[in-house]
């Protein structure tokens, strides 16, 4: 009889963190099963570590992140997890955070299990992070790769590190995204390995020769040095170091994948579908044509960007920096505008009241674009609410309008005219903002004229689980 062979996906995501435990079940259409999952949010947004950066300046701290990562593990069943036999890593791409090579975690007996606990290491500088303005991105050189440099990308914010603080670079000597971390320190790696997904999410990463701008960074001073090696995504970057929450020692861990591609990897079944992803931002994918080779002039103006996937194939990809966070900052002025009326209130009961409100409200004609954090082809575009009359400003219309705002705005980027000529058939559903929100459901019906189906709302773990039980399936088979 074949093993049983269950995987662990683990999704570090902006807001929260979240692990799937997935079995393969050949009798089932999908070939597998979510055994368990678990979701917490990590509450990590934190002070800029440089005041340079300013009210723009968007980071995390790395400790509530690996606790956040901790309480899922710690909450999912240990008789499955001592059957996993392979760690799948995803998490929000474009980010950077520095360590020190051998001091980036500690492991300690954290009570039944050893856990590890970040040591000398940075905050992360999210992809929300808008400390480089268009003028400083416009000084830095020209990438040879046909993906542009925009703030919030990694390469960018350590160009801006290096001018505004260089000290600060000096105090560490390794770099990757969160998940590339988790990873190094799950198999202890000396230095990290990045797949090409998030490479290509740090800029000055040419995804035909695999390999980054080193010429070129190197001439404008750029530390080299700290840029991870990159790896095939789906490959292995190592074994864990140390037995994690009854995962053996010796289990393998896959390389760090972005969660844009492997919530995708979780629900797109057929190439003609397009996957809208609404997490804490928001996405509109759709696959392109194996072959397909984007052209390799970068265009800060244009709304679609092609971001690698895997078998070098591609993603057509509308990436709105203004998604679920658009509702969230809401929720929060909310909370706050209340508190300062000395009134306190659950923030989960704000975001049921919301939606139950819109959902009565069918139309509205107020319009909300909602573009609190601009976007990247349009930088300087922000917020704006039109149409305002006395009839239109109850609870229900404003979150209607919001709602209709995040899907028009990502239609605007990527129209169905487009889709369609790509061949799309079906639009899947995805991330925990879109499921937990019957009037953005309403509202991407209403958007596109085509059907719309759901995934789950831990897709993207799920997706880097189900990227290594196809290798431990494989494996098996050989
Ligand atoms: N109680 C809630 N009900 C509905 N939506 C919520 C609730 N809490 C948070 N959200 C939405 O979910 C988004 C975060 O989704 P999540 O999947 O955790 O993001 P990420 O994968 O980026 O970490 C928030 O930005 C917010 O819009
Ligand atoms: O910005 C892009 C791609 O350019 C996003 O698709 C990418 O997935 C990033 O990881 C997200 O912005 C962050 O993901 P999430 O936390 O919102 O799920």
């Amino acid at each position: 009889m074949a093993a049983r062979s269950v995987t662990l996906g683990i999704d570090l995501g902006t807001t929260s963190v979240k692990a799937a435990l997935v079995e393969a079940a050949p009798g089932d259409p999908s070939g597998f099963v979510v055994l368990a999952s678990c979701a917490r949010a990590a509450r990590a947004e934190t002070a800029a570590q440089n005041a340079a950066a300013g009210p723009q300046g968007q980071e995390q701290d790395v400790r509530r992140i690996i606790q956040a990562l901790h309480e899922c593990l710690a909450a999912l069943p240990r008789e499955q997890l001592r059957k996993v036999c392979g760690i799948g890593v995803s998490g929000q791409m474009h980010g950077v955070m520095f360590w020190k090579t051998g001091q980036g975690c500690a492991w300690t007996e954290g009570g039944a299990t050893p856990v590890f606990e970040p040591g000398a290491v940075s905050h992360l500088v999210t992809w929300q992070d808008g400390r480089c303005s268009s003028e400083f991105l416009a000084s830095l050189p020209q990438p040879e790769s046909h993906l542009s440099v925009a703030t919030g990308f990694g390469c960018a914010t350590i160009f801006w590190l290096l001018k505004n603080s260089p000290d600060f670079l000096k105090s560490y000597d390794t770099a990757g995204t969160i998940h590339d971390y988790v990873v190094a320190m799950l198999c202890g790696l000396a230095r990290p390995l990045m797949s090409d997904q998030n490479a290509a999410s740090w800029g000055y990463f040419n995804t035909r020769s695999q390999s980054w701008n080193l010429e070129i960074l190197g001439a404008a001073g750029f530390p080299v040095q700290l840029l991870p090696d990159v790896a095939e995504p789906g490959s292995v970057a190592g074994r864990t170091s140390q037995a994690w929450f009854e995962i053996p020692r010796g289990t393998q861990v896959g390389v760090a994948l972005g969660d844009l591609q492997a919530s995708v990897y979780s629900c797109m079944a057929q190439k003609t579908d397009a996957v809208l992803n609404i997490s804490t931002s928001v996405q509109l994918v759709a696959s392109m044509p194996s072959g397909f080779q984007p052209v390799q002039t970068p265009d800060p103006a244009a709304p679609v960007a092609y971001f690698p996937y895997f078998d070098r194939t591609y993603l057509a990809v509308a990436a709105s920096l203004n998604g679920g966070n658009v509702l969230a900052t809401f929720v929060h002025m909310l909370v706050q505008w209340m508190a300062d009326l000395g009134l306190e209130v659950e923030e989960s009961m704000v975001y049921s009241g919301m939606i139950q409100a819109a959902a009565q409200q069918r139309d509205t004609c107020l319009t909300i674009t909602p573009t609190v954090l601009g976007e990247r082809h349009l930088p300087d575009q922000l917020a704006s609410v039109t149409g305002i009359s006395s009839s239109d400003l109850s609870l229900g219309h404003v979150t209607r309008a919001l709602c209709r705002g995040i899907i028009q705005n990502l239609y605007s980027m990527l129209p169905f005219q487009q889709l369609r000529e790509w061949g799309v058939e079906r639009v899947i559903g995805s991330g925990s903002a879109l499921s937990r929100n019957e009037v953005l459901k309403q509202e991407v019906q209403r958007a596109f004229p085509l059907p719309v189906s759901y995934g789950q709302d831990v897709d993207a773990a799920v997706g880097a689980a189900l990227v290594m039980l196809q290798r431990s399936l494989s494996q098996q088979k050989s």
